[in-house]
């Protein structure tokens, strides 16, 4: 298949956010604003051997994780998805009729949300490498920022934490079936818009989705708001069938493995009940982690555990030639 087939075949038939002007097929796309809102704008990439293998992932699985991930940065600014524009770079194993299964992939879960493909721009190259940005729309007083919490906040998140680095670990060892639950919390996970819409109506909230691990996620919150963070090991929610676990693996699968996308933020003491009831109409999982404290000095972020106070830094998933 030619590229232009190829860009025929992937140009959405109907647009559903009446907002698209002109989305695939001239070169940009042109959008009405929607007055009254902001547009949060967010990117992020995934590239073969670093955040999926061909190996164990089908070409749709590796569609809609990269869709998530980036739908999750959205939900993290308290944003409700609109649009997004896929970059990618494939080497020549993989033909372009391969690649409409990454389309497929990532409209099963762009479709939920109601969001459409604008554009994007296709290029040969070494290793698989898949960008998307995505587009959504904020009112202007319910962005979630880090920069927004305070001292005296409770610290939440949503969810389990661990489960997708634990499904990844399952899947690299060829032992288990793709269905299998963390498996599937590795390969579909699915980001929590659905907090950001039950918590609309709260007044502050501040959030980060878990990309990297929490403890590098509450550090960027900690650096950003200028707070201290503590958090009570405790009350970390794992899921029963992780218990078995060794403690220091535990540890490093709830704390440091990340790609849960899962949200984690914090919110006025007062706010707590009503975010805590909201969700619990919704059935969407929320547990009090910690508080935002103030101790006269660098931002930091502490672990309690067996009445110990830890030093959390920064050990999230981190790239680099540092
Ligand atoms: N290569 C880059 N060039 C410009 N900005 C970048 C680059 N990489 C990251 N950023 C910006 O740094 C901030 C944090 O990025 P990142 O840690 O990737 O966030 P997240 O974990 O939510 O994806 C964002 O504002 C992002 O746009
Ligand atoms: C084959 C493979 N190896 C390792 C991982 C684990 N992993 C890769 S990237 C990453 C962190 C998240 O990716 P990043 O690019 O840092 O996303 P961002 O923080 O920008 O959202 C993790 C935990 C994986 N998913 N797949
Ligand atoms: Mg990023
Ligand atoms: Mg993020
Ligand atoms: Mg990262």
């Amino acid at each position: 298949m030619d590229e232009f087939r190829f860009i025929d075949s992937i140009k959405p038939s109907y647009y559903r956010q009446s907002s698209v002007i002109k989305g695939v097929g001239d070169d940009g796309a042109v959008i009405q604003p929607n007055i009254g809102h902001e547009l949060v704008i967010s990117t992020d990439t995934m590239v073969d051997q670093i955040h999926f293998n061909l190996n164990n992932m089908s070409l749709e699985d590796v569609g809609y994780r990269v869709m998530v991930a980036n739908i999750s940065d959205l939900a993290a600014m308290g944003s409700s998805p609109l649009y997004y524009i896929v970059n990618i770079s494939a080497p020549n194993s993989v033909t372009n009729e391969d690649l409409l299964y990454v389309y497929q992939g990532m409209n099963d879960i762009a479709s939920q949300y109601r969001m459409d493909l604008i554009g994007g721009d296709t290029t040969s190259g070494h290793d698989l490498v898949i960008s998307v940005t995505v587009f959504g729309n904020v009112s202007p007083k319910k962005k979630r920022l880090r920069s927004s919490a305070q001292i005296g906040d409770i610290v939440f998140t949503t969810g389990y934490l661990g489960e997708a680095g634990y499904g990844l670990s399952l899947l690299d060892s060829h032992k288990h079936d793709k269905l299998n639950y963390f498996v599937q919390r590795h390969i579909r996970p699915q980001p929590r818009v659905d907090f950001v819409r039950v918590t609309t109506n709260v007044n502050r909230i501040c959030l980060n989705d878990v990309s990297d691990g929490i403890s590098s996620e509450l550090n960027e919150i900690a650096n950003a708001s200028n707070v201290s963070i503590e958090i009570d090991w405790d009350k970390v929610p794992i899921h029963k069938d992780m218990n078995h676990l060794e403690h220091s693996r535990l540890k490093q699968l709830a704390l440091s493995a990340g790609e849960d996308f899962e949200l984690v933020g914090t919110c006025s003491k007062g706010d707590w009940k009503l975010v805590r009831s909201l969700c619990e109409k919704d059935d969407i999982k929320v547990t009090e982690i910690g508080k935002v404290i103030n101790r006269g000095e660098e931002p930091s972020v502490y672990l309690n555990e067996f009445g110990e106070k830890l030093s959390l830094d920064q050990s999230g998933y981190q790239h680099g030639n540092s």
